[in-house]
């Protein structure tokens, strides 16, 4: 029955292959206490019936892939069988990595909770900028690019007994290096352990094709560990949906073992025909939920932050027509860029006469389990990340899901209970899906992730192992840039002191590069700001009906001298704002109305700033660890720009006589995106030929010897059959 006379409704096919088993519903659970039924539950997972044959095969195999059905309980229950078969003997701690930072610190919680031991003491979690680990830490989540800065430090990762990388099917670029240096640690650690570390034994190299000035260099790498007699280090890659195969012939015919059976099913549903406007056909569908299915809470998958909020602002919109006795729906948004307080708002239970509906980006798409999610409603897209070696550029384009992807999200469903899942496409669209997704290292700029290698010893970035390499030609145009970032020596070693400092950030190069600089122009408060607020997504917000009120608001903050400009005075004018509620260094207060009203007054997305202020005090963290200046240059905005300049120059832009620009090292023409404030400056720069914004800062100069006249945040490439070509993925 339609919900809304205008709203209409959508038919979804149901697909005949349902799998799966419904664990035993047991009633008498209510009357458990919390920690009992916890323990029922675990007893009652797929996982639990194979414990004892598990552990046998980590004794027997020391590189083990593991396949199980979402839900089944890999996350939360191996590590803790893995504690159990004692692998934590000499103190020796069992790690297990996430592709996210959300991931890791829910699992944690659970985990500590299922062994009911307080969250930092034998279960713990460490994500960038945050330890909530001890000495007693046993079994440790993390992120994938947490684990790569700590062999930073211990090449050899010599604390863990047993690494599990979770979701591997994820392959972001941080899991594929991790995989390739987990090979060669294991590989080492084998040889300390048999051969007393026998240093000539130890010739596996980061690298296949090894110089021989890199053995030397090698070599040092492991120096530390010398007579040192590792345990063999176990290795586990688990997942509910990667290519077994793949993985298993990277590592050498390593073992694979399945487990069968998930918690709950979960009925997949498609639409009969392709949706024209998936937003629309995701509104119809939460309302067709809502009026026509039992309670539960909805988990919208949709592609960014600006869609999150405009689905947002729809359903409430639409809410304000129901009828005053339906139950009311509470929408909770979730995405990467949303401050960590705000994303842990999902796991929180609705208030009672609300249905809650979770809207989020792929970043709820593997190893969290939200409690009381029914439904899912999978639009088939996700953003990621797209990268051209020629014009050096990188991008996020929204594409397809892989089939992998689709079951990742319906597997968010059917964890504590029966589910569904409505997928908004014909179930003759999934089979055309690919299996899995293009691996991030063959679709990114690699500048950060050579950096990490080189600051890990790994010269030879070409010979590196990778399970998939990326193109040579993405290897050397980051080389290049490196080079010219000037964290690499000519013979492309890392530099000393600046290559070093820079392996230190946990940002793009290009930004620590700036930040570095910034310390030594006297500026470095305000590359701080920018470099924040670069970092975030979406600072100014426009509702469609007010946007010549939004535009005459940022008309106080924009600077003739550009974007960056105008985000250091936004940023400004915010703190400002945090000082007129008198708790500008308490930032949980701080977050209160002061800063929101300040933020709605001035049409500035608040969730945005409050991100941004989060990265600000990280960031500043660490530029105060490596000791670098940090001076304001107050109103002096030359000095700032000539650094600026000297930071950004990789993305500078030249203006040709007819008023377009072209770009410096592609040679590309280009032009002022929309959104950045010098688009309406000066309209007649701009073109109406627009390509999707590309996410780079570009300086804007009027002949090569000016410095930096403007700088732009965004700009796009204009139309043409070459760049057409190159932009499509
Ligand atoms: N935070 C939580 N609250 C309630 N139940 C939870 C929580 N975390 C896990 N569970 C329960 O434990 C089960 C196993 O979860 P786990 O994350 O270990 O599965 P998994 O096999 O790793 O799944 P995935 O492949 O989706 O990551 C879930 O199906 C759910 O029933």
């Amino acid at each position: 029955m339609p919900f809304m006379a205008n709203a209409g409704t959508k038919n979804f096919s149901k697909n005949q292959q349902l799998n799966g088993r419904i664990a035993k519903n047991d009633n008498k659970a209510e009357s458990f206490t919390r920690r009992q039924r916890i323990l029922q539950q675990r007893k009652s997972l797929p996982i639990a019936e194979v414990e004892k044959q598990l552990i046998e095969e980590v004794r027997k195999n020391d590189m083990l892939i593991l396949v199980g059905e979402t839900g089944s309980g890999k996350t939360t229950q191996l590590p803790q069988f893995l504690f159990n078969g004692g692998y934590c003997r000499d103190g020796k701690t069992i790690g297990i990595t996430q592709p996210r930072r959300v991931a890791a610190v829910t699992v944690a919680k659970r985990v500590a909770e299922e062994c009911g031991v307080e969250l930092g003491q034998k279960v713990g979690y460490s994500i960038r900028f945050e330890d909530v680990t001890s000495s007693s830490t046993r079994i440790k989540y993390m992120t994938d690019g947490l684990l790569l800065r700590e062999a930073l430090l211990d090449p050899l990762l010599s604390k863990y007994s047993v690494i599990v990388v979770d979701e591997a099917h994820e392959r972001t670029v941080h899991t594929d290096v991790l995989l390739g240096l987990l090979k060669n640690v294991q590989k080492v650690r084998s040889q300390t352990t048999s051969q007393h570390a026998n240093l000539e034994k130890m010739k596996v190299n980061h690298g296949t094709s090894m110089k021989k000035e890199n053995d030397a260099q090698n070599l040092s790498f492991f120096k530390s560990y010398q007579g040192a007699k590792l345990p063999p280090l176990k290795l586990i890659i688990m997942s509910a949906s990667l290519d077994a195969k793949g993985f298993s012939e990277y590592f050498g015919g390593a073992r694979a073992v399945h487990i069968q059976g998930r918690p709950y099913p979960v009925d997949i549903l498609y639409t009969h025909h392709a949706e024209p406007d998936y937003l629309d056909a995701t509104l119809i569908t939460i309302f067709q939920i809502h009026s026509e299915e039992d309670p539960g809470v909805i988990l919208v998958f949709l592609t960014g932050q600006e869609e999150i909020e405009s689905v947002e602002r729809l359903i409430r919109d639409r809410v304000q027509q129901l009828p005053e006795d339906t139950q009311k729906l509470l929408t909770c948004p979730i995405f990467s860029s949303l401050p960590s307080e705000q994303q842990m708002h999902v796991f929180r239970p609705a208030p009672s006469g609300f249905r809650k509906v979770i809207l989020a980006t792929n970043i709820a798409e593997t190893s969290v389990t939200i409690p009381g999610i029914k439904y899912v409603i999978d639009t088939g897209f996700v953003k990621a990340r797209s990268y051209n070696p020629l014009t050096g550029i990188e991008s996020l384009i929204v594409i397809p899901t892989s089939k992998s992807q689709a079951l990742q999200r319906s597997g968010r469903a059917g964890r504590e209970g029966p589910g569904k899942c409505f997928r908004l496409y014909p179930e003759s669209e999934f089979s055309k899906l690919k299996d899995s997704t293009v691996p991030e290292i063959k679709r990114c700029n690699l500048s950060s992730v050579i950096l990490q290698l080189k600051a890990l010893g790994v010269d030879d970035i070409i010979g590196f192992d990778f399970m998939e390499k990326p193109s040579r030609m993405a290897i050397v145009k980051s080389l290049e840039q490196l080079f010219l970032l000037g964290a690499l020596t000519d013979d492309y070693k890392l530099s000393n002191p600046i290559g070093h400092q820079m392996a230190r950030l946990p940002l793009d190069p290009i930004y620590s590069r700036a930040l570095i600089l910034a310390s030594d122009f006297n500026c470095l408060e305000e590359m701080l700001m920018t470099v924040a607020m670069l970092s975030v997504e979406s600072i100014f917000y426009a509702p469609r009906d007010k946007l010549e009120e939004a535009r005459a608001a940022w008309k106080n903050f924009s600077s003739l001298e550009g974007d960056h400009l105008t985000l250091v005075n936004v940023y400004r004018a915010s703190t400002e704002s945090l000082g007129k509620t008198k708790v500008a260094n308490n930032r949980n207060k701080a977050t209160g109305k002061g800063l929101r009203k300040w933020c709605q007054e001035n049409f500035i997305n608040y969730r945005s700033v409050l991100h941004a202020l989060d990265i600000h005090s990280q960031i500043r963290g660490h530029v105060e660890q490596m000791s670098l200046r940090i001076a304001s240059c107050g109103d002096d905005m030359l000095q700032f720009r000539r650094c600026l300049a000297a930071s950004f120059f990789l993305n500078a832009a030249l203006k040709q006589p007819d008023g377009s620009y072209r770009a410096l090292a592609s040679g590309q023409m280009v032009q002022i995106h929309p959104s950045s404030m010098l688009f309406r400056m000066k309209p007649e720069d701009c073109g109406s030929n627009f390509d999707s914004p590309v996410h780079y800062h570009f300086l804007l100069a009027e002949e090569p010897t000016t410095l930096a006249v403007q700088s732009c945040q965004s700009f796009q490439f204009l139309k043409g059959e070459d760049t057409e070509k190159e932009l499509k993925i």
